[in-house]
């Protein structure tokens, strides 16, 4: 039986997340999602709550057919205690699956196998591209599962990302 983490940070959770998770699907029994930085929202980087990343991540992920826990993970200020603190709110792991090069890192020094996946089309598929969109009022919903376009409607995501960057 093998478990895989994925973790990111999902602001918001994207086309690209979704073909990764796709692919770690065939290659596991149980995935496990990590929502990093589960404890920041209302900022630039970060519009969105980990209730609502949540939300669109499982109902993107509804068809998929291998056991998925979805789990906010908030950041801790020393990261050498890091990968002991997502091992404590977690299903036991086997590989993680992340490009984040600090994250690679800890897990790495941990004894944890860790696998990086390859890009899907980051010229358009990254969170930063998408939220800049967002607020510039351009197309940003063939970015993201129709599921996903879905929640960040029904949470008024748009106003709340542009409002943010007025202030910022
Ligand atoms: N287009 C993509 N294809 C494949 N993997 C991706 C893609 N975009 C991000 N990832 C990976 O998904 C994981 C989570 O990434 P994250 O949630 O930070 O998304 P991001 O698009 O890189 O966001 P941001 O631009 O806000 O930093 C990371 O390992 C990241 O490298
Ligand atoms: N010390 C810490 O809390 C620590 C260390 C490494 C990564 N993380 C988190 O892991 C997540 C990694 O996700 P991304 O690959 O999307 O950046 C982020 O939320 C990041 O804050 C936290």
């Amino acid at each position: 039986m093998k478990r895989g983490l994925y973790v990111g940070r999902f602001q918001p959770y994207h086309n690209g997340h979704n073909a990764v998770i796709d692919s770690i699907a065939h290659d596991v029994d149980e995935l496990i999602i990590g929502i990093g930085s589960a404890e920041i929202s209302h900022d630039l980087r970060h519009p969105f709550t980990a209730g609502e990343r949540v939300l669109m991540i499982s109902r993107a992920l509804k068809n998929i057919d291998i056991p998925i826990y979805i789990i906010p993970l908030e950041d801790v200020k020393r990261n050498a205690l890091w990968v002991s603190h997502v091992k404590s709110m977690t299903p036991p792991f086997d590989t993680v699956y992340t490009s984040n090069p600090l994250v690679i890192q800890l897990f790495r020094e941990a004894g944890i196998t860790v696998t990086s996946p390859p890009m899907y089309q980051r010229e358009m598929l990254s969170g930063t591209s998408i939220r800049a969109r967002m607020i510039a009022g351009e197309n940003w919903d063939e970015c993201v599962p129709p599921e996903v376009a879905d929640v960040i409607r029904e949470i008024h995501g748009i106003d709340r990302i542009r409002q943010i960057a007025k202030t910022d």
